[in-house]
């Protein structure tokens, strides 16, 4: 029997380095590819794939393919522009630049739910390395806008940020929170989706998002008011409310909460007595629970990340930003 452990940095944001932390003994380790399409292998399975579909889907989906495929293995577009008179290479060049700076770390998380659910592990824990939990998505994000321009690049997150929360919604193992510092923005969102939250005392747990000009996401419009009831989610998701670990447990975000000396000891021993459980069992119970509002949820989902999009255009969201950054700079 065992779990699927992966963490996130816990000092840097949610868009860093994914890392795995220590090899356990009952866990599986998911160290993540990248992306959608991780390997040339799984590129070339999508390829043949294409060709068995009885009408062309046509060049706009191959060059998206494509896109995804270069931007998940390789990142960004690194390569030298080719000439206008190179048809075929200056039409994938463009679609792969179209996709600008996607970050890769959500891509990389992406790719280790997407190990996870299929591997032979009962559950999966995401947790961070260091003192924090995570400080949800990089705001450099907003400085770095390729040569896509800022309306590309916004749908295009909206459109990453949707396949993100998507995963965490259809993920079909019990799926656990063990929160070892602060926990921001997306990375506190997102729990309202997990099946248990451990944290400890020293966790703080804030949704920042009017302060930046931007809205919910993670489904929190919906899961935070059945969780907490509207008044104290509109706290959190509206009037940036920092929880502690005790407040955030009081409210049901958080299953149980450890003094920290004791945390990673007590939280452990406990994931591996469940790591033991029959993993059908598990796995069929949660589908049975989130199984009744999955369409919900995705409903929910594309509300808010279409909301987003025009949030990360607006003024409000722009100043709230660069008064980020400036702050930064003042220092
Ligand atoms: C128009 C184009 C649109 C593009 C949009 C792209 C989006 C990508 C798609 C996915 C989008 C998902 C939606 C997610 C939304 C969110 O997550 S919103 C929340 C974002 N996070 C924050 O606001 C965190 C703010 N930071 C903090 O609260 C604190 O820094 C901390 C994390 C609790 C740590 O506090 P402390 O220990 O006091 O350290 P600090 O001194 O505050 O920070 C250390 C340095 O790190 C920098 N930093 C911290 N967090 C971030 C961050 N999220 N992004 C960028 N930089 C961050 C901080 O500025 C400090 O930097 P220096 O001053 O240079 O040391």
């Amino acid at each position: 029997m065992a779990a699927a452990f992966f963490t996130l940095p816990g000092r840097w944001r949610l868009v860093k380095t994914l890392r795995v932390v220590q090899n356990l003994p009952a866990v599986k380790l998911h160290l993540s590819g990248v992306a959608m399409i991780a390997t040339e292998a799984e590129f070339e399975k999508a390829k043949n794939k294409l060709k068995t579909l009885k009408n062309d889907p046509g060049n706009e989906v191959k060059l998206r393919i494509y896109a995804l495929f270069k931007q998940a293995t390789e990142g960004p577009c690194n390569s030298p522009k080719p000439s206008m008179l190179d048809f075929v290479n200056k039409a994938k060049w463009d679609a792969w630049n179209s996709l600008g700076k996607i970050p890769k770390m959500y891509e990389e998380i992406m790719k280790a739910l997407e190990q996870a659910a299929k591997d032979d592990s009962t559950l999966t824990v995401m947790t961070g390395s260091g003192d924090y939990y995570c400080s949800g998505n990089d705001l450099s994000n907003f400085t770095d806008i390729g040569p896509e321009g800022v309306e590309q690049k916004s749908k295009n997150s909206g459109e990453l940020l949707k396949r993100y929360v998507s995963h965490y919604i259809d993920f079909p193992k019990p799926l656990i929170g063990v929160i070892n510092g602060p926990a921001v923005g997306v990375a506190v969102t997102i729990l309202g989706l997990f099946d248990a939250v451990y944290a400890t005392d020293k966790a703080t747990f804030h949704a920042p998002f009017s302060q930046l000009g931007q809205s919910p996401e993670g489904c929190s419009s919906y899961t935070f008011p059945k969780i907490m009831g509207t008044s104290k989610a509109n706290e959190i998701l509206l009037f940036n409310k920092k929880l502690t670990a005790a407040q955030a447990c009081e409210l049901g975000l958080v299953t149980e909460v450890f003094p920290d000396s004791t945390f990673q000891k007590e939280v452990w021993k406990k994931l591996h007595a469940y790591a033991k459980l029959p993993k059908n069992s598990l796995a069929f119970s949660k589908q049975l629970i989130r199984g009744v509002e999955k369409e919900k949820l995705h409903a929910v989902n594309a509300q808010e990340c279409e909301r987003l999009v025009e949030r990360w255009l607006s003024e409000e969201c722009m100043n709230a930003i660069m008064g980020f950054f400036e702050k930064k700079s003042k220092l």
